[in-house]
């Protein structure tokens, strides 16, 4: 199977690694990275510290020159989507099947077959100016929610922290064939990657633990396991899931686990430090938007107050306008 992979990052890296030794034909659409895994290919550090070294990965800078792939595995941050929708076209026949991978409220939310009132509704949060749903029909779209950890330790290099599982699910929640192929050879290649017919439901349980602890991480530099076992920004996260509960009920999604299970998961993942943190103390932009800008806009469309949520948005505002001061650049979208 030809496999592109948009984004030779910390999850985009994992992925590519597993698939390219399991067999299939991956390329990579890389920017900083590009020439490290064309040098060496691409190396990836298991959980037990098991080295895997894939040389038969490709790479290029040019979605052009990759050309046509029968799967699109996007996996750049949720805000690099947009600047690059135009130029996905060179990666999308009409069977080409793309797997958007980004944590937060995706920007296909309400379209792919969602129904009722909301029905086609674009998120200015989750696809400013709409320069996605422009350019990417969501008939190509599967959907999925990425629990590993994992980090790009150095270029060309990723580092599992914990985790296999990519959840997956077509928008309008079919077993289909493709999204059966996919989800076959992923597991082939090693992960777990179950088929829901409730791909909404998956992302909101998903985006309980991003929308509180990514920012609560960011604004205090503690890790999961801190935030978890601190009284005070425990009950900040649990507000935050409260209020982001009523709204995904009032959108038909109800939640499978309990608020105090959510939190002992993330505490189980122990002393990480979530993706904003990362982004945080390495000086880029980060996912503000689509993590939490979209549960307030979804929050404002359904009528529902976020108090707490606000709160931790408007401070992590801040935080991105002091970065992005500090940087002379703009670190988040509309700061
Ligand atoms: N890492 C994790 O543990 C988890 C991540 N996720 C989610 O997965 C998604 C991906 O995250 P992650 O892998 O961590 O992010 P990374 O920043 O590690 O990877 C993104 C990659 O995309 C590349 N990229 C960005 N824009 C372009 C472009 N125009 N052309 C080519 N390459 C580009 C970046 O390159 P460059 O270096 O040049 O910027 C970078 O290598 C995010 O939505 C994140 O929230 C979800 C669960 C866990
Ligand atoms: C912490 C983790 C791995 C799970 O909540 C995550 O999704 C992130 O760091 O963004």
């Amino acid at each position: 199977m030809s496999i592109a992979i948009v984004g030779a990052g910390a999850i985009g890296g994992y992925l590519g690694v597993r698939l390219a030794e399991a067999g299939e034909d991956v390329t990579f659409i890389a920017r900083s990275n590009a020439a490290a895994i064309q040098a060496d290919g691409m190396r990836l550090i298991e959980e037990d510290g098991t080295e895997i070294h894939s040389k038969s990965v490709k790479a290029t800078r040019s979605m052009q020159e990759a050309g046509v792939h029968e799967v699109v595995l996007l996996t750049v941050k949720a805000h690099q989507v947009g600047p690059i929708a135009g130029d996905l076209k060179h990666l999308i026949g009409p069977d080409t099947v793309v797997v958007t991978m980004q944590n937060g409220i995706p920007w296909w939310y309400f379209m792919g077959g969602h129904g009722g009132e909301y029905a086609g509704t674009r998120l200015e949060s989750a696809d400013p100016g709409g320069l996605i749903a422009d350019n990417l029909d969501p008939k190509h779209v599967i959907g999925s929610v990425v629990y590993p950890a994992t980090v790009l330790s150095d270029p060309g290099t990723v580092k599992v922290i914990e985790g296999n599982r990519f959840g997956l699910g077509e928008l309008d929640g079919s077993k289909s064939e493709r999204v059966l192929a996919l989800s076959q050879r992923l597991a082939k290649a090693g992960f777990r990657a179950p088929v829901t017919s409730d791909i909404r439901a998956e992302i909101w349980l998903k985006l309980w633990g991003n929308l509180s602890f990514n920012p609560i991480s960011a604004l205090t530099h503690a890790t999961l396991e801190d935030i978890c076992r601190f009284p005070d920004t425990r009950a900040i996260a649990a507000e935050m899931m409260r209020e982001a509960e009523v709204i995904a009920n009032k959108l038909g999604v109800t939640f499978r686990l309990g608020i105090d299970k959510r939190i002992a998961g993330a505490e189980k993942v122990g002393p990480h430090k979530t993706s904003m943190l990362q982004d945080v103390e390495a000086g880029r932009p980060i996912e503000l938007e689509a993590l939490v800008g979209s549960v307030i806009e979804l929050g404002r469309l359904t009528g529902t107050p976020t108090p707490h949520i606000d709160t931790v948005f408007a401070l992590m505002r801040l935080l991105a306008q002091s970065l992005e001061r500090a940087q002379g650049r703009l670190a988040i979208q509309g700061a």
